[in-house]
């Protein structure tokens, strides 16, 4: 089998509209002009004509060129955001050729979390699950997406699908993340034709990373919808257990996710600035009782486990900003990174 060019090795992942693969190069005398002395990479092959919106194979061409582009431009090299190394057409299928990445973020959690015997007071034990993910680590973690997104969302682009999925690492520097999947991404002023600013789609995201204004369908929201999502990605890399903050069923209804983010992070305000007017936070103040936000403490307790770090009081103060409701007041990524690198 021939994959535009390149030599299929395996199937690594894919979605709905994508398959992804291992490849190697069919020619290498030929090939090492444009890729190096690198021998493996990633082949995202995707059928334009199969993708139904927001997913847009050649939006995200033009918005990975174009980030590319203005690397160069400026002579930096943002080394959190997935390089786009070349790209192919055979009629049929676009070929985006990557750079091999070792592992999601899903799968460097799961590889820290270790089953570990507790005692219960009566002298009974217990099997349970641990997530071993030095404190210190995070803080790296966070601080490479934090330059990622700092940098996308500085050249008009908003990710719109942060996950833990569409985070990759290396084996060799487990603690630098790097963002992919562009696929259903925005890049102003009006997304390439696609979308005008203040009729953006809102069936963005993915389960539990939805930003809450998302939910009450907002339609003119800003990078500040990858903020809310990098905030439950910080908690989920933080937790005790590998596991979400949300319940598991907020993966697959909006509702159940709903009643989630309020449980945990308290009702909105009443005078929301975001989703005043909207019908859906209306029928929401009239609808739903109103909660108030959980501490902190119970939300991410290792960030509270003594003695207090340098790290985790900053991880503190980045979870706190990420997650407010009101978006002027949720932090950007520049200004996490403030927080984080003072
Ligand atoms: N450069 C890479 N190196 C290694 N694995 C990769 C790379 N790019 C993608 N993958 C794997 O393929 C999966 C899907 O990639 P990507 O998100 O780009 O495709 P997609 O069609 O948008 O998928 P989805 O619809 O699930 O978001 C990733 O979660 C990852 O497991």
């Amino acid at each position: 089998m021939d994959a535009l060019g390149w030599k299929p090795l395996a199937k690594i992942g894919g979605g709905r509209f994508s398959d992804i693969y291992k490849v190697q190069k069919n020619d290498p005398e030929n090939c090492s002009a444009v890729i190096g002395e690198q021998q493996l990479f990633a082949l995202k092959l995707v059928d334009p004509d199969d993708e139904k919106p927001p997913h847009n194979i050649r939006n995200e061409i033009k918005i990975l060129s174009d980030l590319k582009k203005a690397q160069e431009e400026q002579n930096t090299a943002i080394s959190n955001v997935i390089n786009l190394i070349s790209v192919s057409f055979n009629n049929i299928e676009y070929g985006l050729l990557f750079p091999l990445l070792d592992m999601t973020l899903s799968q460097m959690i799961k590889s820290h979390v270790k089953s570990r015997v507790v005692f219960n007071s009566d002298g009974t034990m217990k099997m349970r699950k641990v997530n071993t993910i030095p404190i210190d680590n995070v803080f790296k973690i966070v601080v490479g997406l934090m330059k990622g997104l700092d940098w996308i969302h500085s050249r008009g682009v908003i990710h719109r699908d942060i996950n833990p999925n569409n985070i990759l690492f290396s084996r060799e520097d487990p603690v630098m993340p790097v963002i992919i999947d562009f696929g259903i991404s925005y890049q102003g002023p009006d997304n390439n034709g696609l979308e005008k600013p203040d009729r953006k789609f809102t069936d963005i995201a993915t389960g539990i990373y939805k930003a809450p204004e998302l939910l009450l369908s907002k339609r003119d929201y800003s990078n500040k919808v990858d903020m809310w999502a990098v905030g439950i990605l910080i908690a989920l890399i933080l937790s005790k257990d590998g596991k979400p903050i949300f319940e598991q069923d907020s993966m697959y209804s909006d509702l159940v996710l709903l009643s989630n983010i309020l449980a945990t992070f308290g009702s909105p305000p009443s005078d929301w600035s975001d989703c005043k007017g909207l019908t859906s936070f209306d029928s929401l103040n009239r609808t739903f009782f109103t909660k108030s936000p959980k501490p902190l403490e119970t939300i991410v307790p290792r960030l509270f486990e003594e003695p207090e770090t340098d790290s985790s009081s900053k991880l503190q103060k980045t979870i706190a900003g990420l997650t407010k409701y009101e978006t002027s007041q949720r932090l950007s990524a520049h200004d996490s990174l403030a927080i984080l690198l003072c």
